[in-house]
């Protein structure tokens, strides 16, 4: 079979999820966890192989960014404290819009309620028409399950302009705010999708698992729903060893928790995951990345934001390069990582035509960051966001910084120095303790922290009334200083140092989610026995790379097995001896499931000649040589990124046993 030959099979028998997850489940990929005791939804535990993916894909993952861009791992605690995550923003905004059927108690996600009954219309409209199902890249994000149950499956035919609005809609859903959402359910009259009752109307849900450190219960914390606080707060310790120069970037690659609403989507939402983030730390006046040529000519599917705003949903094939030029992306180092993201997924077994670079819509995007592109990739499911790439500009650095009074900035020395005119503020400090008191150090706090605007405002205040007013949070009533205790001047000094915040891009990876949409991507049956399931892997990530098989049990052949093994074992190739008594056909087909690339079966010729066979698990060609030739092509093709014929074409071409 040649290469076209195998991507011809692979979309003769049509994709069936049922397919794929039964091989997964029972090859132990994943399973829900707790099962035996009901299973908790969002929860997953990981068997071998899947434990063997998951640790090959992160290890490309350190490879591919970590190693290649010299980024400074840091590996930060899960346990966060209440002030780390009110002050960046979680506390207030980091929920989900949820309602409640107020007959059955049952809660929704808004969002996905309103898209899942749309959705359902729509395909009721589509049939009444005679269109038949909408083709799959369309479906947004999946309630196929559901789907089925969904009420709202009427055949009925809508108004043109109906379906048109519920199509723009459709492709605004991620950029619609709670009350939004609600007003949208009043609108379009929509209720529960199964018993059709009215649900109240859309309120926040905090994401965050809640939690107390220590026996006190004092100190409150959270499960982190992000790896990304602890790489903020480590900036000033990660800047030093960066000998205080930027651009560099931190990542870090741990567990994640969110109290997902309802998930329902396998892998792919989950309570506990696998984060892989990166915080690439840029001055704000130069975006522009040394690599960008290297990454500049690839030619991806863009869904820039005006066209999801005006209602569609077809991408724009550009190059990246042509993508940053027209300002499509916002600037050089984010159109590099973009890229950088691609060719990782690439590597892992992603499908390059399932794969889109969605922009965030206006509201969509938190209110700091400069632009955000998601790397979506199709599944049964529909688009899902698979990693997110943010510029985030000085956003979380900043405010850290004005929480903790800890400076977070790079000094850069300049070379012409340059006269700069501020207001600055002197205090007499030892004023301030007999008038606060306890106050005193956070009224200190307020005054240096003033901006030059606050300045500005007080400068003239002090000239014109020779005092000022002024509040401090956490302290009571309004505060007056005369000029004895405080003076603001403008003054004009040469400066050789230019200090800034750096604005932080910021690619993350859900692993799971990538994990599961390369599980799809890989999967298909063989044409002429559908029950034959294959996850074609790259060999790089496959769990394991070898199955030993035995042509019998016959204890001649066991010295081949224990030599094949331990020369294996030497060059550090993952493999497993197949010596079941069962046909080797089925050993084989056990083995497509687990998608190992290769097999080496010993048979009694190997006896006789110490040869032995190598099969290739998706074209099923099969080749002998002595077993340091085959183990040479394995590592050439598993490791290098060798092709099966360049690796295999000194060895002699073998009858399959499976054709025999
Ligand atoms: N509940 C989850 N289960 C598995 N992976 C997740 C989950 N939530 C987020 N991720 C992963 O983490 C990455 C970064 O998280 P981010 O906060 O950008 O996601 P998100 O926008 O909240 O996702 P969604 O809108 O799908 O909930 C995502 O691209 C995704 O791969």
């Amino acid at each position: 079979m040649s290469v076209s030959e195998i991507q011809q099979a692979k979309k003769t028998v049509e994709f069936s999820r049922e397919s794929l997850e039964a091989v997964l489940r029972g090859r132990f990929f994943y399973a829900p966890a707790f099962e035996s005791y009901g299973g908790v939804s969002g929860l997953y535990d990981y068997g071998p192989p899947g434990c063997a993916f998951q640790a090959n894909v992160v290890d490309l993952w350190r490879k591919h960014f970590v190693l290649e861009e010299g980024m400074l791992e840091v590996d930060c605690t899960m346990l966060t404290p209440y002030e780390v995550l009110k002050t960046s923003g979680h506390v207030d905004k980091f929920s989900d819009w949820m309602c409640k059927d107020t007959k059955t108690g049952e809660i929704f996600r808004a969002d996905h309620i309103v898209e899942e009954v749309l959705e359902a219309r729509l395909k009721g409209d589509r049939e009444a028409r005679g269109l038949g199902a909408k083709p799959v890249e369309e479906e947004s994000a999946d309630k196929k399950k559901r789907k089925k149950k969904v009420k709202e499956i009427k055949v009925v035919k809508l108004e043109d302009d109906v379906v048109k609005e519920y199509e723009t809609t459709l492709a605004k859903i991620d950029g619609f705010s709670g009350p939004e959402l609600g007003e949208l359910m009043v609108k379009y009259n929509i209720g529960n999708p199964v018993t059709g009752d009215k649900l109240e109307p859309p309120i926040a849900f905090n994401l965050m698992f809640e939690t107390a450190i220590g026996p006190s219960g004092q100190l409150k914390g959270y499960l982190r729903p992000e790896t990304a606080q602890g790489q903020f707060l480590n900036f000033n310790k990660l800047l030093e060893f960066n000998n205080g120069k930027t651009p560099f970037a931190s990542a870090s690659i741990g567990k994640s928790f969110r109290n997902e609403i309802s998930p329902r989507a396998g892998l792919l939402r989950v309570r506990e995951f696998l984060m892989a983030e990166i915080e690439h730390f840029v001055d704000p006046l130069d975006k522009s990345h040394p690599k960008f040529d290297e990454v500049k000519d690839i030619k991806l599917r863009f869904l820039p934001r005006d066209v999801q705003e005006a209602g569609a949903t077809e991408p724009v094939v550009k190059t990246i390069g042509e993508a940053v030029a027209s300002n499509m992306v916002d600037n050089e180092t984010l159109g590099y990582f973009i890229g950088r993201i691609y060719m990782f997924l690439m590597k892992i077994g992603v499908d390059h035509d399932r794969l889109r670079f969605r922009q965030h819509m206006a509201n969509e995007m938190a209110h700091y960051a400069a632009d955000c592109w998601d790397a979506e990739l199709h599944t049964s499911y529909g688009w899902i966001e698979c990693v997110g790439c943010a510029d985030r500009s000085a956003f979380d650095l900043t405010v850290h910084s004005n929480k903790t009074k800890e400076k977070m900035v790079v000094r850069q020395k300049l070379e012409t120095p340059i006269e700069v005119t501020k207001y600055e503020i002197d205090l007499v400090k030892k004023l301030f303790g007999p008038k606060f008191r306890k106050d005193a150090p956070k009224v200190e706090s307020y005054l240096l922290n003033m901006t030059q605007d606050q300045l500005a405002v007080k400068a003239k205040e002090l000239a014109d009334t020779g005092k000022i007013t002024f509040s401090v949070p956490e302290v009571e009533g309004e505060l007056e200083l005369d000029d004895k205790f405080v003076t603001i001047e403008e003054r004009t000094r040469v400066e050789h140092v230019r200090e800034f915040v750096p604005n932080v891009i910021e690619p993350s990876f859900g692993i799971g989610r990538i994990i599961y949409a390369v599980f799809e991507h890989s999967f298909w049956s063989r044409p002429e026995d559908a029950a034959r399931g294959v996850l074609s892997f790259p060999p790089l990530v496959a769990p394991s790379k070898v199955l030993l098989v035995p042509l019998s049990n016959n204890k001649e052949l066991q010295p081949i097995v224990s030599k094949v093994s331990t020369t294996l074992r030497k060059a550090e190739i993952p493999f497993k001896v197949d010596d079941s008594g069962v046909s080797i056909g089925k050993r084989y087909a056990r083995n497509d499931e687990l998608g190992t690339p290769f097999g080496v079966t010993i048979d009694f010729d190997s006896v006789q000649d110490g040869s032995v066979t190598l099969r290739e698990r998706d074209s099923t060609k099969q080749v002998r040589g002595s077993i340091e030739e085959i183990i040479e092509a394995i590592r050439q093709i598993a490791y290098k990124g060798v092709t099966w014929d360049e690796g295999t074409k000194n060895l002699k071409p073998f009858v399959s046993q499976e054709a025999k």
